[in-house]
C-alpha cells in the first residue's frame, strides 16, 4: 500500500521552469455530498458522494500536477484519516513529503447543491505541538532552496501560533524564495507584517483583515491596496463568482469568466492560485491563467483540480477595473483582529530545531517515478 513504510527518498527536482513547494498545516479529507436541495433538520438522501484528499496546499500542489508543473507538497498527517489522505495523493501521484503527527487529520464535509450553492462544513483540526510545529517547518526549510515559491495555505490547527506563516516569510527574505500566503485571519494579518510575495484574499478575508466593507469592485482594489501598504508585494483577491482582481507593483487588473453550469467551488481558490503561479505570477497573462483554472474547478464536481482539457482560457475577459461594479456576493462588514499576532512559541524569527521522537518527515516520489 502507500507509502508510509517506504524508505525516506530525496529526489532532487527536474527543473523545468517554476519549482513550487506547498505547505498545509491543516490538511483534510474532503467528502463531497451533492443533495438536491438543504433542509435544516431533515434527512435528506443524497445523490453521489466523493472523496478527495485536500486542505488548500494539498490543492495548489494537486492542480499543478494536474497541469504538469513541479510542485512538492509538505503534508502533516496523523490517524486512520491521516494515513487515507497521503493513501489517496499517493494514487493521484503527487509528490510530498509527509510528516508523521499524533493528532487525528480532519475531515471535511460539503453539501453541494444543483444551482452550485455549497455549504461547507469544515473540522478545526488536532492541535500541533511545538516540536511537530518545528519538524514541519524544518522540513520546509530543507525542502523550500530548491524551490522559487513557498506557498503557505490554509487554516491553522488549534494551538498554532498565528505569526507561523509571517515567520516563514521572514526566514525566506532574501534567499531569492518567493512566499504566497493564502489565509484568513490573525495568520494573514500577522503574514501582512513580513512582506509576503503574493497573498489571495477572498472577499471575506479581504473584509475581515481590513475591517471594511466589500460591495463593489472600487472597494476590493482599495482593499487590495491596503495590503500592499501593510506589506504584500501582490495581492490576487478571489471574487467567488464575480471574478477577481489582481494589484501589482505594475498595474491594477480586473477579471472574469463565466461559469454557467456550476459545480462545486471547493477548492476554486487553490487552482486559482496554482493558476496565478503556474502563469508566471505577474500581470494580465497570469490573471487569465488564474481565472481560467478557477472557473474550469468549479465547473468540476468536489474539489478536483483541473487538467488541461479543461481549462478554457478563451472565456476569461480581463481589462481595467470598473470601480463602480457592484459584487454579486458582497460582503458588508466584518472587523478586523486588533491584536493579530499570537503569541509565539518557538522564538520570533527562528523556526526552531527538529522535534524529537515524533517520526521523520518522509519524501514520497509519486508512483510513476518509481
Ligand atoms: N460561480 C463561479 N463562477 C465563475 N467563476 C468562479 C465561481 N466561483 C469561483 N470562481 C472562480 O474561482 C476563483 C476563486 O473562487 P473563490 O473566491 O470562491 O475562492 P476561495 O474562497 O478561495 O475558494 P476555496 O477556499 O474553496 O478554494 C474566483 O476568483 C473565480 O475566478
Ligand atoms: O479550513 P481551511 O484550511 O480554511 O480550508 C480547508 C478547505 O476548505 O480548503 C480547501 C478548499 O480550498 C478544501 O480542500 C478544504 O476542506
Amino acid at each position: 500500500m502507500a507509502p508510509l513504510d517506504d524508505d525516506c527518498v530525496r529526489r532532487p527536482y527536474r527543473r523545468v521552469a517554476v519549482v513550487i513547494l506547498t505547505l498545509t498545516l491543516n490538511p483534510s479529507l474532503d467528502r463531497t455530498i451533492e443533495i438536491a436541495s438543504l433542509t435544516r433538520g431533515a434527512v435528506i438522501r443524497a445523490a453521489t458522494a466523493r472523496l478527495d484528499p485536500g486542505g488548500k496546499g494539498v490543492n495548489v500542489s494537486r492542480a499543478l500536477l494536474a497541469n504538469s508543473v513541479v510542485s512538492r507538497a509538505v503534508v502533516p498527517f496523523g490517524g486512520d484519516e491521516g494515513r487515507q489522505l497521503v493513501h489517496l495523493l499517493w494514487q493521484q501521484g503527487l509528490d510530498m513529503v509527509t510528516v508523521p503527527v499524533a493528532g487525528r487529520t480532519r475531515s471535511n464535509v460539503t453539501l453541494a447543491e444543483p444551482d452550485g450553492t455549497v455549504t461547507k462544513i469544515n473540522e478545526p483540526g488536532t492541535a500541533l505541538s511545538p516540536a511537530e510545529l518545528d519538524t514541519i517547518a524544518d522540513t520546509v526549510l530543507a525542502e523550500a532552496h530548491e524551490a522559487d515559491w513557498v506557498v503557505a495555505s490554509g487554516s491553522l490547527p488549534p494551538e498554532v501560533p498565528a505569526d507561523v506563516y509571517a515567520r516563514l516569510c521572514r526566514r525566506f527574505a532574501g534567499a531569492g524564495i518567493h512566499v504566497a500566503v493564502d489565509t484568513s485571519g490573525p495568520a494573514l494579518a500577522s503574514a501582512l507584517d513580513a512582506g509576503p510575495a503574493l497573498v489571495k484574499p477572498n472577499l471575506e478575508e479581504l473584509a475581515g483583515v481590513t475591517g471594511r466593507p466589500i460591495l463593489c469592485v472600487g472597494d476590493v482594489v482599495e482593499a487590495a491596496v491596503q495590503l500592499r501598504a501593510a506589506g504584500a508585494r501582490t495581492v490576487l483577491a478571489s471574487l467567488g463568482a464575480d471574478g477577481a482582481v489582481l494589484v501589482e507593483e505594475q498595474g491594477i487588473w480586473y477579471g472574469e469568466a463565466t461559469v454557467t453550469e456550476p459545480r462545486s467551488s471547493v477548492g476554486a481558490g487553490d487552482a486559482m492560485l496554482a493558476g496565478f503561479l503556474a502563469g508566471g505570477a505577474r500581470g494580465e497573462a497570469a490573471l487569465v491563467e488564474a481565472l481560467a483554472w478557477g472557473a474550469a474547478a468549479v465547473r468540476l464536481p468536489g474539489s478536483r483540480m483541473p487538467g488541461p482539457g479543461d481549462i478554457r482560457r478563451d472565456g476569461v475577459r480581463t481589462g481595467r477595473p470598473d470601480p463602480a461594479r457592484l459584487l454579486t456576493s458582497a460582503v458588508w462588514s466584518e472587523a478586523a483582529d486588533p491584536n493579530p499576532a499570537g503569541p509565539s512559541l518557538t522564538g520570533p524569527d527562528h523556526l526552531g530545531p527538529a522535534g524529537a521522537g515524533l517520526g521523520e518527515p518522509g519524501h514520497h516520489p509519486p508512483p510513476a517515478s518509481r
